[in-house]
């Protein structure tokens, strides 16, 4: 079949997961890649559109991965395919700091109008997410003149050495490959599910505590910049308590502190809006983007402020591909879409499907002795489960890799996350059709009812 026959939107399991091709490609790429780069699900994919995923053994699966909320407009989704291919057969590369181009600035012009806030803005673009972090902190760095970079626990920034230094997760990202960047300090987000004194007063609690720890351990003049997620994703969908994040930005804007929102992983309707920041009216001075931005090419950016952006010298901001045409051609395809098929709104549907079928299923496991739902929560098409032992709050990391695995067996694509390890992530194609979510749900709770 050719590529523009559209996918079938089914399951199909002709063969175990992963079947027989799967394995011979998978022995070798043991052969060929180091076992440095891991594998959730060693399917080997041919073909990929609106909820599913086709191996290369003719089986169809349920995608609730999104490749790690990136395909949030659909795998080669029609605009994105459309502009990237006339592009491809334009030109490839100039490098826009040579020779620029002006899908580069079209890129830039539709970033500063989506994001957050109506002040005058400008946007660079980068290739992966930890490069426009890594970028954020130079602009910040060059605005303040000051060094000292904020970051939560739980949080989560790149692999990069300074944002493995930004990032809170020992294990799989950070262990062996210090030592890491100075002038990087953590403190306490307002985790709800596991804050002490319980969930009423997380948010003023917390703040108080990351604002002592920056006024008295690092000293708020010294600080170029508070860098965190609106939902923090590879911590664990841990949505900080309602009223945190305007503390934060107050505090930053109070103490000439940029405050840069990660929205890697948020952005791009993936909550049910352009960026969660607008969930509590936060207006971010920078924001980092990348994932959802480009259907699935390579491209990130940074939107800011014009006076803080414009802070960095001429030829101080760059690399050899960042913003490449084909990227940003499919990044304009991929806003497109996401105006076109109101892709806001079905994300918010997503969530109340998601929310609804996971909440029924908390009460129904509430009295397993196996595992329970600790916590369902989440916003838009970014939605968790938290895993606990019964009986308490314990972490149930062994329970949740288990059921992951049930559901991979039955042709359901998940991912797990968490500082724990416990929890259950949901992130398909803001595109997925309904049945294919219900039939993806009933895959979830049949795998917990066999845990
Ligand atoms: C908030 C937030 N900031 C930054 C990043 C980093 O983005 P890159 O494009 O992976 O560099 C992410 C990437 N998250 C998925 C990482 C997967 C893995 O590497 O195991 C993020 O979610």
């Amino acid at each position: 079949m050719s590529a523009a026959t559209p996918l079938p939107q089914e399951r199909r399991l002709v063969t175990a997961i992963p079947g027989p091709k799967s394995q011979e490609l998978q022995a070798r790429k043991l052969g060929a890649v180091p076992a440095g780069v891991g594998t959730t699900l060693p399917v080997y994919v041919s073909r990929a559109g609106g909820g599913v995923l086709e191996d290369v053994d003719g089986n169809s699966l349920i995608d609730f991965g999104s490749g790690i909320a990136v395909t949030n407009v659909g795998n080669s989704a029609a605009a994105v395919v459309a502009r990237a291919t006339e592009q491809l057969a334009a030109f490839t590369h100039t490098c826009f700091m040579v020779t620029p181009y002006e899908g580069y600035v079209a890129v830039a012009e539709q970033l500063n109008e989506l994001t957050p806030g109506d002040h005058d803005k400008r946007t660079a673009l980068f290739n992966s997410g930890a490069e426009a972090v890594e970028n954020a902190v130079k602009i910040a760095r060059a605005y303040t003149k000051r060094t000292a970079v904020v970051v939560f626990d739980h949080g989560y920034h790149g692999r990069t050495n300074l944002t493995m230094g930004l990032t809170a997760k020992n294990m799989p990202y950070k262990q062996g490959f210090g030592p890491f960047a100075p002038e990087i300090y953590r403190v306490p987000v307002a985790y709800p599910y596991r804050w002490l004194t319980g969930a009423e007063n997380c948010a003023a609690e917390a703040a108080a505590q990351a604002i002592e720890v920056i006024t008295k351990q690092i000293g708020a003049e010294n600080v170029a910049a508070v860098i965190i997620e609106p939902i923090q994703g590879e911590g664990g969908f841990i949505e900080p308590a309602k009223g945190f994040l305007p503390a934060i930005a107050e505090f930053a804007k109070a103490n000439g502190i940029v405050f840069v929102a990660d929205e890697i992983q948020t952005g791009f309707c993936r909550t049910g809006q352009w960026f969660a920041c607008e969930d509590e009216g936060v207006v971010p001075d920078l924001i980092t983007t990348a994932k959802g931005i480009a259907g699935g090419l390579p491209l990130a950016a940074v939107t800011g402020r014009a006076e803080i952006m414009d802070a960095a010298h001429s030829g101080g901001l760059g690399g050899t591909y960042g913003g490449n045409p084909v990227a940003c051609a499919a990044a304009l395809g991929a806003i497109e879409t996401m105006r076109s098929e109101d892709l806001n709104g079905k994300a918010q549907r997503i969530g109340e499907v998601m929310l609804g079928r996971l909440r029924a299923m908390q009460e129904k496991f509430a009295d397993s002795d196996r595992v329970r739902i600790g916590e369902v929560r989440g916003r838009g098409a970014m939605i968790a489960v938290e895993l606990v032992k019964p009986g308490g709050k314990e972490p149930d990391p062994a329970a949740t890799a288990a059921i992951a695995k049930a559901c991979h067996a039955e042709g359901l694509v998940v991912l797990t996350a968490g500082t724990y390890g416990n929890v259950l992530r949901f992130l398909p194609p803001l595109v997925i059709p309904e049945h294919l979510l219900a039939e993806g749900l009933d895959i979830l709770e049949s795998a917990f009812a066999g845990v």
